[in-house]
């Protein structure tokens, strides 16, 4: 039986994002990885691929001890982590044999033993008389040579290494291959993330795919590479624009959304030009470098007893409802989709229903519509306000008045648009906590919600919304009506939801400052002030000692 090096269960990491002008800085919780679960036995190469934002990179920050886990349990021995890491600007000024001195000191080498490393290193990077030169005056593959020969003559039990970051020659890229060979050989655990592939294919003794913060496949590289080409080749066979809807339901997706600020709704053109302000945590090498066989709880300690977002039961009355929409012969269309023939709510890595990662073998993007979903139908109790219309004439053609179809719908005017839902009969009753008319599996829409928040609430996906309402694009209306699909679950409080993850937050964290640490470049590296730092500190100067330990603010 092979001895499992790694379990790792229900990996799940959270960045809180924030976006500028014009959501007024609006808050969300993105689910960088999704409860990823898996193990590894010692000694094996893991490729990892993914698309762009896949969670490829925040699962190796995890796995090398350079960020923590918001929950999940790690099981292995961890003793030696190394990431790959580029020097950057805070090393400009030391020479390469003292940056690799410095590191060799960081990870517990001992006096005695680091001239002969250093002298390793240096004939391995075939920097020769340039070890002696100022970081600054290097090359970014002479830097990438130095930071891959310091990385793999730490000989780490495990390893993180973003292939796209190793920017040397070929035959510099063989030997490490090599040296990477002789590692797996004494047992470490290898990892490398990679946008080649086939660069790496060959080396693999299992692959890793990664989408939308989500665990696609594990397993064998032929398999996996298989499903995976597939699944790109479908894509690549959208128009550009289908592409781009693709990835920004994707990303939609994994935002747990914070309803409060937003003033207006903004049309999906504008989301591309949001800026969003990243927050990040990395911690200190020594800080997890802790041998351990047990299981352990790898998420911050602050979060480790933090709750999930609410679990749902069904809605009973849900079966009830859609009981009768599927007797009644429920048909609804999507056109994008069905124009694109691309089913994606399987890609976005909808928050709300995250379900225990599996691996999957089914990769195909494509689905045939279904003959149900050829023609749009309305829900029972509603009607689709098609362009042009009135809310009079559509009154006259339901034989109501308008007077009942503004009151059911709690309309202030008779101002209606094109694709706004209304109901056509009278709530039977309204459950004032969701939101939700009862009788017609509706949801009124009220000022400042989104079509994400209001998925996020009843834990639908943007697409599947869109879908149920012939919505083209995620401009909503107060006071209108979305149909809600049929796997839409019992609503929760948005704000509740939102409130319990914002309050799980990762805490200021407090920073271990480094040998070459500068206020300036810490303000820097983590987006706050200097004078801020300073005054949490009540520092009285710049001056800062290696071993200080600062309050971030
Ligand atoms: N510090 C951060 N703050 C906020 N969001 C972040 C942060 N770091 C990463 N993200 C987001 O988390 C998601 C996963 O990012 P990650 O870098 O792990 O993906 P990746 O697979 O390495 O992507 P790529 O191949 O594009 O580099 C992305 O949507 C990214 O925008």
């Amino acid at each position: 039986m092979t001895r499992e090096r790694w379990k790792v269960i229900g990996l799940s990491h959270y960045y809180t994002v924030t976006a500028a002008r014009p959501q007024r800085h609006r808050q969300s919780q993105l689910v960088a990885l999704d409860r990823v679960s898996f193990s590894q036995p010692y000694g094996q190469i893991i490729g990892v691929i993914g698309g762009r934002g896949a969670g490829k990179s925040t699962l190796g920050a995890i796995l090398s001890g350079q960020q923590r886990a918001s929950e999940g349990l790690i099981s292995g021995s961890t003793e030696i982590k190394g990431a790959f890491i580029l020097p950057d600007h805070r090393y400009d000024e030391r020479t390469g044999e003292s940056y690799a001195r410095q590191q060799l000191a960081k990870w517990g080498i001992s006096k005695k033993k680091m001239p002969d490393l250093l002298a390793h290193i240096r004939s391995f990077s075939e920097l020769g008389s340039q070890f002696g030169v100022k970081l600054k005056h290097y090359s970014l593959s002479e830097k990438s040579q130095l930071a891959i020969s310091l990385l793999l003559h730490m000989a780490p039990t495990t390893l993180y290494l973003d292939d796209s970051l190793l920017v040397v020659k070929e035959h510099f890229y063989l030997k490490v291959w090599g040296f990477l060979d002789q590692l797996k050989a004494l047992g470490s655990s290898i990892w490398v993330e990679t946008e080649q592939v086939r660069r790496i294919e060959r080396y693999c003794d299992q692959l890793m795919w990664l989408e939308f913060g989500q665990l696609k496949q594990y397993g064998d590289v032929m398999d996996v590479l298989a499903a995976y080409d597939e699944y790109y080749f479908q894509l690549s066979r959208l128009s550009l624009k289908e592409q781009q809807t693709f990835w920004e339901e994707g990303y939609q997706g994994q935002l747990l959304e914070k309803a409060e600020v937003v003033s207006q709704l903004v049309p999906p053109s504008s989301v591309d030009q949001q800026e969003v302000v990243k927050q990040e945590e990395p911690i200190e090498q020594e800080q997890v470098d802790q041998p351990t066989e047990e299981l352990q709880d790898v998420a911050a300690p602050s979060r480790r007893h933090r709750q999930r977002p609410k679990k749902i039961n069904r809605w009973p009355l849900i079966l009830v409802v859609l009981g009768g929409l599927i007797i009644g012969g429920l048909g609804v269309a999507y056109p994008y989709l069905k124009a694109s023939r691309l089913t994606l709510p399987q890609t976005g890595a909808k928050s709300s229903d995250r379900q225990p990662p599996v691996t999957t073998t089914s990769t195909s993007l494509l689905a045939e519509p279904s003959s149900s979903a050829s023609q749009p139908v309305d829900l029972k109790g509603t009607y689709h306000v098609q362009a042009g219309e009135t809310l009079s004439e559509i009154a006259n053609t339901l034989g109501l008045s308008v007077a009942e179809l503004r009151e059911w719908n709690q309309l202030t005017n008779d101002h209606i648009q094109p694709n706004q839902l209304l109901l056509t009969v009278e709530p039977v009753a309204e459950n004032p906590a969701s939101n939700v008319a009862l009788a017609s599996f509706t949801h009124s829409v009220k000022a400042g919600e989104s079509l994400a928040t209001i998925g996020a609430a009843y834990q639908v996906s943007v697409a599947e919304l869109q879908e149920a309402n012939q919505l083209k694009d995620v401009t909503i209306y107060t006071g209108s009506q979305l149909a809600l699909p049929a796997s839409a679950k019992e609503p929760v409080s948005l704000t509740a939801t939102t409130e319990t993850l914002a309050s799980s937050a990762p805490p200021v964290s407090d920073y271990v400052v480094l040998s070459g640490d500068t206020l300036y470049s810490i303000a820097r590296k983590y987006g706050v002030d200097v004078m801020a730092i300073q005054q949490v500190n009540q520092l009285q100067s710049e001056q800062l000692s290696p071993g200080d330990v600062l309050t971030l603010p």
